[in-house]
Order: C-alpha cells, then sequence, then structure tokens
C-alpha cells in the first residue's frame, strides 16, 4: 500500500454497532481533523478528477460536500451539491432510489449542469451503492455528462460496484482503500 492510502486508512475510525448492531460504521472525522491527510485525500481526489476529465465536481450530502468542495476548488472546477430531497431552493430535479431498508430521495439544481459539462461524483463511502447510482441518473437527466466516481473507501461487501456498474456507462470508479 502507498504511504498516502496507509495515512489514510490509519485516520479512518471504526465505530462498532452505530448506527445500529452489526454495523461498523467508518468515521472520517479523524482524518478531516489531521491537515497531512485531510490535504492528501484531497490533492488525490482532484488528481484523479482531472485525470478522468472532470469540468464538474458533484458532492453528495453531506459527508460528499466535506470531501467535494475542496476538491473542486483544487481542481480548479465548479462545485455542484447533490442534496436530500427539499433542501435545495431552486427548481429541482429529483431521483428516488432504494436503501438496504426504505427508501431515499435527492435532488440537484439542474440549472447548473448543462450538455457541455463532465462530471465526477466524490463521496467518502460505497456502501450498497445507492446513492451514486440515484446521482449518476440525476446528472444524466439534467443533460451532462458523467465523468466518474470517486469514492475514499469501497465497503467490498456490500456489492455497491456491481450495482453501480450499469448506471456508469463505462465510466470509471476510483475507490482509494477497499475496507
Ligand atoms: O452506497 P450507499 O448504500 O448509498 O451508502 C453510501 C452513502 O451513505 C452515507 O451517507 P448518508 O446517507 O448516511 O448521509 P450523511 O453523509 O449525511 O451521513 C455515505 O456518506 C454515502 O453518501
Ligand atoms: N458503514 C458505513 N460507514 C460509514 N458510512 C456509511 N454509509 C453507508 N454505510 C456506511
Amino acid at each position: 500500500m502507498t504511504d498516502i492510502k496507509e495515512l489514510l486508512l490509519s485516520r479512518i475510525r471504526d465505530v462498532a454497532d452505530y448506527p445500529a448492531p452489526g454495523v461498523v460504521f467508518k468515521d472520517i472525522t479523524p482524518l478531516l481533523a489531521d491537515p497531512a491527510a485531510f490535504t492528501a485525500l484531497t490533492d488525490t481526489l482532484a488528481e484523479l478528477a482531472l485525470e478522468h476529465g472532470a469540468t464538474k465536481i458533484v458532492g453528495l450530502e453531506a459527508r460528499g460536500f466535506i470531501l467535494g468542495a475542496p476538491v473542486a476548488v483544487r481542481a480548479g472546477v465548479g462545485f455542484i451539491p447533490v442534496r436530500k430531497a427539499g433542501k435545495l431552493p431552486g427548481a429541482t430535479l429529483s431521483q428516488a432510489y432504494d436503501l438496504e431498508y426504505g427508501s431515499a430521495e435527492i435532488e440537484v439544481h439542474a440549472e447548473d449542469l448543462s450538455a457541455a459539462d463532465r462530471v465526477m461524483v466524490i463521496d467518502d463511502v460505497l456502501a450498497t451503492g445507492g446513492t451514486a447510482e440515484a446521482s449518476l441518473r440525476l446528472i444524466r437527466r439534467a443533460g451532462a455528462q458523467v465523468a466518474g466516481v470517486c469514492v475514499l473507501m469501497e465497503l467490498g461487501f456490500l456489492g455497491g460496484r456491481a450495482r453501480l456498474e450499469p448506471a456508469l456507462e463505462g465510466a470509471p470508479l476510483e475507490a482509494l482503500l477497499q475496507v
């Protein structure tokens, strides 16, 4: 493993039985509190986004905002928040999706995306892949192109990569860590 990946992994805290019994929650707050680790993560994600030709970053509420916004600034491209339903003030596109139990809905301001945009989705965790999959649908429905999805970590045992695969339509899914 590279030095950067080791540093990032060492700053992720496992919290047992949160938010439900049997779940191991991957807490990124120690990483955010360490400027060397947060900077290394931001720089690495910005490099990946530019390598894949991104002209916009989409961050997924809420932890995807914390990572996506500095990545957009570092890469010199715009940032678009994808929010949980009911939070954005303007005209929105909405996308419902299934969670492990129940369902959820996310939204974007469609007018901030255009056919000229190649969008990289940034988030901390790929778990079941439902949130990322819904975000790709929103981006395409807004008329923009998908540059890919970049996450800090992939929880491989939940099968998110397989769920996301059709919606990627050949675009890359980059996960810095497999946990
Ligand atoms: O792959 P999935 O099964 O869709 O899960 C991954 C999503 O779950 C978490 O967000 P959450 O909805 O818990 O929101 P938060 O960032 O506000 O805590 C995480 O930050 C991802 O966005
Ligand atoms: N186990 C987990 N830890 C942190 N964020 C998550 N989002 C979905 N599952 C998660």
